[in-house]
């Protein structure tokens, strides 16, 4: 019964500083009621408090913190079973155990008769609530040295201290992320070098701490820290790739919104100028020898380094706020944010003294143990993203190699801006601990939105981060997961078809690189692929293998055309035998589909080809016509418009509406790749070949005038192959057409007049 997690009827996401072991949980819940009474804003933020009970214990004293409002799950599994407690059962509990229950929720009076109790301690409580604020105590030696902000710094600098951004709060995250980072890199030397560290017993940790009455927000960590020249390097010039897209963005005025883009991307560090109207940050670098330094600045256009004394390794940054960020120094708004997003960071957060996070590396919990607010707060934490992801995927084996791992599906990704390729988003630890974020390599390229962990014991710690990307055990974890990934992206868009479309609308050009790019896999990532079709409505998508099991019983191959439109491909010549035959085509809207399409080539068994080629020709078996006349005027269209220009003039025998069309078309998409790599030699388009309709009028016509009317019969010859090129998207430039049109139009109405 003891052990089991006691929650409240209504929380809120606050943390409440550690209750010492010793006490009872009616004293715990006493001193807190104390504590709260004094401090108005903890009662106003805090309806309700959590009791947590160390699961071995049979007795009250086992009662190990009043924490958090946030539910502290997998606590105790057994006890879970009869559903989380409300704050009757604490009172329920304290009860059976003698004790009066105090409901911290009710007004304050009933709080303080509660407490008139003489188990009660007020030193206890007073010693909880005694804050630990950290003091400015180093001190700048020497003159301070003035220097210019990189231009684009300053542009960026004013813009974010100058814009109108509701949503100051991101730079909390911003800061406690580049600790977290900071502590990360400390780490990780510790454990792959034989450097000497400076400061070698100081505790991996991030402390923060806000100050009302001085309007100072403090955030300290016990990081790499920052030579000087690094210091001017990472804060004076702008190496977050995110802010520069972020000005390119704005320079570009792609007519994106400001605040959408400091929401989508952050700004970094500069993020602290939205709330500062002066940051000061104290650095030492954790490689001996080194000093401490001061940088200084108001966001404009500079700032001032000098050396300064009692610097301790890592870096403290501190911030005097604006009188309209005043906010951030309220101890209760502070706790709120922090707890909120430091939950993931591996290392002990605290707000004046108070430890604020609960160190969890989720990827290693049992999947039923990680709930959904875990993995949209971690999602956030290792993204940087401010938008959900659409899909979750944790992944655990033991043979061959021992891996743990969890991959997140964004919702949103700015490649589509124009903004340059994706970082790839994968970090990789050994057994929680961060080898190194963003590893190339550990998926396929085309995966570079994925983000997530792959925690492997198998990892050698030793072998420098060039290398072992390059490693069998990277190569084998890339095939491993691309398949993987590949088929749970393939199951949910099953389970829910129109999620996964709204998905691909945004993420489909990755996935069709990946065809392109991934010989072993193409026909697995063809699965998530689609197209509008022929037999479907406008703006409906369908899958490949939806084509499949649709396909006629004899047909043994999947059709599609490349089309700059739906109305386009409708007309197309070729679409003719197909609508006739109540066969399925597949519209592709982009020249690169057909590459694509080229390199997938197969699917199902079914090989994948363009309606316009030979292959596809569903008349292939009926005979070509033998009729003298008709290929009496193939051969003089072949002559007539010359080896140049066709390669040869063919009989059809599956155009029924059409006069003519070109089989097998050079790839338009192809051309076009071309076209980008060398415009001279891709500028003159080859020879096609010219598939007639005999029995159509013009064609007719044009064997019976032929000799009479020389010029005429070229004339239309050489449109009707321009009409051919047309459908086809090879026409480089109807402009030249032009003069002939005009003769053929003369011609037809001086033929009226006779
Ligand atoms: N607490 C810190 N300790 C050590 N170095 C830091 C700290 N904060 C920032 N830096 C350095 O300053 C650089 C710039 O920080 P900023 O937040 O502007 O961008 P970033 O963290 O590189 O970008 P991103 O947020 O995309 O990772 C960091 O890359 C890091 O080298």
């Amino acid at each position: 019964m003891f052990g089991r997690l006691l929650r409240p009827a209504r929380s809120v996401p606050i943390v409440l500083r550690n209750v010492e072991r010793s006490y009872s949980v009616a004293s715990s819940l006493r001193t807190f009621a104390r504590a709260s009474a004094n401090r108005p804003e903890l009662t106003k933020q805090t309806p309700g408090v959590f009791v947590r009970f160390s699961s071995s214990s049979s007795s009250s004293k086992g009662a190990e913190s009043v924490v958090t409002g946030e539910p502290v799950s997998g606590f105790n599994k057994e006890d879970e079973e009869d559903g989380p407690a409300t704050a009757e059962d604490v009172a329920r509990i304290m009860r059976d155990l003698g004790e009066t229950p105090v409901d911290v929720t009710k007004d304050r009076a009933a709080q303080m008769e509660a407490m008139d109790d003489p188990e009660f301690k007020l030193e206890d409580a007073e010693e909880m609530i005694k804050e630990e604020l950290i003091e400015e105590t180093e001190t700048a030696t020497g003159p301070a040295e003035k220097r210019d902000f990189q231009a684009e710094t300053r542009k960026l600098l004013d813009i974010v201290a100058h814009s109108l951004y509701s949503d100051r709060k991101v730079f909390i995250r911003e800061i406690v992320s580049n600790a977290s980072d900071a502590l990360e890199k400390l780490r990780y030397k510790q454990l792959t070098n034989n450097d000497q560290i400076s400061d070698s017993d100081l505790p991996l940790e991030i402390k923060i701490s806000v100050d009302k009455e001085k309007g100072l927000f403090i955030i300290q960590d016990t990081g790499i820290g920052m030579t000087e020249a690094e210091l001017v390097e990472n804060l004076g010039t702008i190496a977050h790739s995110g802010s520069k897209q972020f000005l390119n963005e704005l320079t570009d005025d792609k007519g994106v919104s400001k605040d959408g883009i400091i929401g989508q991307f952050g700004v970094g560090f500069y993020s602290t100028f939205m709330v500062g109207n002066k940051v000061r940050v104290y650095t030492r670098s954790s490689q001996p020898g080194h000093k401490g330094y001061r940088w200084e600045s108001d966001g404009s256009g500079s700032y001032d380094i000098s050396e300064a004394e009692g610097v301790q390794r890592g870096t403290k940054i501190i911030i005097e706020l604006k009188d309209d960020s005043k906010e951030f120094s309220e101890l209760g708004k502070v706790r709120t944010i922090v707890s909120d997003m430091s939950n993931f960071v591996s290392y002990p957060v605290s707000i004046n003294g108070d430890l604020v996070n609960t160190v969890k590396a989720i990827w290693t919990m049992p999947k039923n143990e990680v709930t959904e607010e875990m993995h949209a707060g971690f999602y956030r934490f290792i993204s940087g993203d401010y938008q959900d992801y659409t899909y979750m995927y944790q992944f655990n084996t033991d043979v061959p190699i021992e891996i743990k791992s969890l991959f997140y599906i964004p919702s949103y990704h700015s490649e589509k801006l124009g903004m340059g390729q994706t970082e790839p988003g994968v970090s990789l630890y050994c057994r929680k601990v961060l080898i190194q974020n963003n590893v190339k390599k550990i998926l396929p390229e085309w995966m570079r939105f994925v983000k997530g962990v792959v925690d492997s014991a198998d990892i050698p710690l030793n072998l420098s981060r060039e290398l072992l990307q390059d490693s069998t055990l990277i190569a084998r974890m890339r095939d491993l997961f691309g398949d993987k990934i590949v088929r749970e992206i393939a199951k949910q868009a099953k389970k829910d078809p129109a999620k996964y479309s709204k998905w691909y609308k945004d993420f489909g050009s990755f996935v069709r690189e990946g065809i392109v790019t991934e010989p072993g896999n193409r026909e697995r990532i063809a699965t998530l692929v689609r197209y509008e079709s022929s037999k479907k409505n406008a703006g409906e998508l369908v899958g490949m293998q939806d084509y499949v099991d649709r396909a006629l019983p004899d047909q043994d191959m999947i059709y599609f055309i490349t089309a700059p439109s739906r109305a386009v491909a409708d007309e197309s010549p070729y679409m003719e035998a197909f609508r006739e035959k109540d066969i399925e085509v597949l519209y592709m809207y982009e020249e690169l589909d057909e590459i694509v399409m080229q390199h997938l080539g197969e699917f199902g068994k079914k090989r994948v080809v363009h309606i316009s080629s030979s292959e596809a020709n569903l008349h292939k078996d009926t005979p070509e016509s033998t009729d003298e006349k008709h290929l009496d005027l193939a051969k003089w269209m072949a002559e007539s418009l010359g080896k140049d220009v066709v390669k040869d003039v063919k009989i059809s025998t599956r155009l029924t509406k059409a006069p003519v069309g070109i089989v097998d078309p050079t790839s338009v998409g192809m051309r076009r790749m071309l076209q980008m790599i060398d415009s001279d030699r891709a500028s003159k388009i080859p020879p096609q070949t010219l598939e007639i309709n005999p029995s159509h009028p013009i064609l007719t016509k044009l064997n019976s005038v032929r000799a009479d009317q020389p010029d005429v019969a070229q004339r239309v010859t050489r449109q009707l192959l321009e009409n051919a090129l047309i459908s086809a998207g090879l026409c480089e430039d109807p402009r030249t057409m032009l003069e002939r049109i005009n003769l053929l139009l003369e011609d037809a109405l001086t033929r009226g007049d006779k």
